[in-house]
């Protein structure tokens, strides 16, 4: 099996499901022998298609004779496969991208189909493709909804709430192949020790936070790091929430929603390994992965109990409690493709509830001076600001917690005047979209 073939089989098992795109596409390979390099082209291939689906779609149209949507969805895929490589990406010769998917084409469908293929493929060339006269009479977020494949129903939310240059900034991002980001695991070296090592010194690599993140292109590179336990893959992003909580050594924790664990493991490293951390999640698989990362790292502070976490009563009363909430993911559209086509303000509402449940059982575990730190990796205001305040309408015994000792910038004001910081993607390289709010329960 090559690459294209590879990134068919991905395409069309992701198509009905529901499991993440990445899952899929790692059963594949790990099942495949392919080299780095076609490894490598089935992911891009993939995600590329995944995310500029609208505007592929949009564009075969126009040269397709029949209905598009209504084709069969193998010949579908392999479609959108030709387009992406003609049109997306430029280390493919335009040859080698239609005949690959005129023979994916005859294997799957046969020979009336490849012909087929290959005549819509021969007449789609750069030249061809002239989005601007196509959509010159559509309104303004119309046209970016095609032009930056996202759903106008969420851009049309983005652009009232941020406005437009915001928005097309958050879609710019959302569209590129995402840096990695890594998290340097101090409980076994300082972020500088491990920078210096020559084994992994010559990557390219811009450290962001307070130091122990970096942003990296390059993966494999690290993969013996992230096996031995030196490195955590974690976006700065989600750093920020464990920041902002600022676990100190020795102190007890309540993650209600922890699992697989990346801001628990982060706040085992802040907290020294010390003190402990209570790790609630009702996924036992991903709580697995959390147990099996934290032994990976050294840490040993973490308990781990499956659980609703709107009605688990911790034996012991922590005195801070991280509520990382389920939530849309509008802020990490970049790593998960295929999400923004699967988003509904269906959706949106029935997470808004959730959440809402989360924070008011997660209020009656507090004790009086107790923190609870809420984070999201959305964008959604509902999720967000406006939940944050329908809490406090809610809890009045609770307020906005601006002492979280010291943020790096550019995070510090924001954390000093509303105890929150809301990440938008695209404001800071390589940083994914999310929000956190410092709240403290105060005597009534
Ligand atoms: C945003 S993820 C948490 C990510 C995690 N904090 C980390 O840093 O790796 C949300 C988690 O909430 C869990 N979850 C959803 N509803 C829940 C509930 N009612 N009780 C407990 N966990 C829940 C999901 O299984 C998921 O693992």
């Amino acid at each position: 099996m090559n690459a294209r073939e590879a990134a068919l089989k991905a395409l069309q098992a992701i198509e009905p499901g529901k499991e993440k795109s990445d899952r899929i596409v790692h059963a594949i390979l790990d099942r495949a022998t392919m080299n780095r390099q076609d490894r490598a082209l089935t992911t891009e291939l993939v995600n590329g298609v995944l995310r500029m689906r609208k505007k592929i779609d949009f564009i075969i149209s126009k040269f397709y004779h029949h209905r598009f949507e209504k084709a069969a969805p193998v010949l579908q895929n392999i479609l959108r496969l030709g387009v992406y490589q003609l049109l997306f990406l430029e280390k493919i010769p335009e040859w080698a991208a239609v005949s690959e998917c005129v023979d994916l084409a005859r294997k799957y469908k046969g020979e009336r189909m490849a012909k087929l293929v290959n005549g819509v493929l021969r007449k789609i060339t750069p030249d061809n493709v002239v989005m601007d006269e196509w959509l010159k009479g559509c309104e303004d977020m119309e046209r970016l909804s095609v032009q930056y494949s996202h759903p106008e129903w969420l851009i049309n939310r983005w652009n009232a709430v941020y406005g437009r240059e915001t928005t097309l900034a958050s879609m710019t991002y959302n569209n590129h192949a995402p840096l990695f980001g890594f998290r340097i695991n101090t409980l076994k070296q300082t972020p500088d020790e491990f920078l210096a090592d020559p084994a992994h010194s010559s990557f390219p690599q811009e450290r962001c936070l307070t130091g122990n993140f970096f942003l990296s292109k390059e993966f494999a590179g690290f993969e013996a790091c992230l096996k031995s336990g030196k490195l955590t893959v974690q976006n700065p992003t989600q750093g920020v929430a464990c920041l902002l909580l600022n676990p100190v050594p020795e102190s007890r924790v309540l993650d209600l929603c922890a699992a697989p664990g990346g801001k628990a493991t982060f706040m085992a490293e802040l907290m020294q390994n010390k003190g402990s951390i209570t790790a609630v999640d009702r996924s036992s698989e991903k709580l697995e992965k959390t147990r099996q990362h934290a032994v990976e790292l050294g840490i040993t502070i973490i308990k781990t109990i499956c659980a609703d976490a709107r009605s688990f009563v911790p034996e012991e009363t922590p005195q801070a409690v991280l509520l990382d909430a389920p939530c849309t993911g509008t802020g990490v559209l970049q790593k998960r493709a295929e999400l923004r086509w699967k988003l509904s303000m269906e959706m949106l509402q029935e997470l808004v509830t959730l959440q809402r449940e989360l924070l008011d059982h997660a209020a009656s575990i507090l004790p009086v001076n107790g923190i609870l730190l809420y984070a999201t990796c959305s964008i959604e205001p509902e999720e967000n600001e406006l939940q944050i305040e329908a809490f406090l309408r809610r809890h009045p015994e609770f307020s906005r917690d601006t002492s979280c000792g010291s943020l790096p910038e550019p995070f510090r004001m924001s954390a000093a005047e509303k105890g929150s910081i809301l990440t938008l993607p695209g404001e800071l390289p390589g940083f994914d979209g999310g929000f956190a709010q410092r709240l403290r329960k105060n005597a009534r």
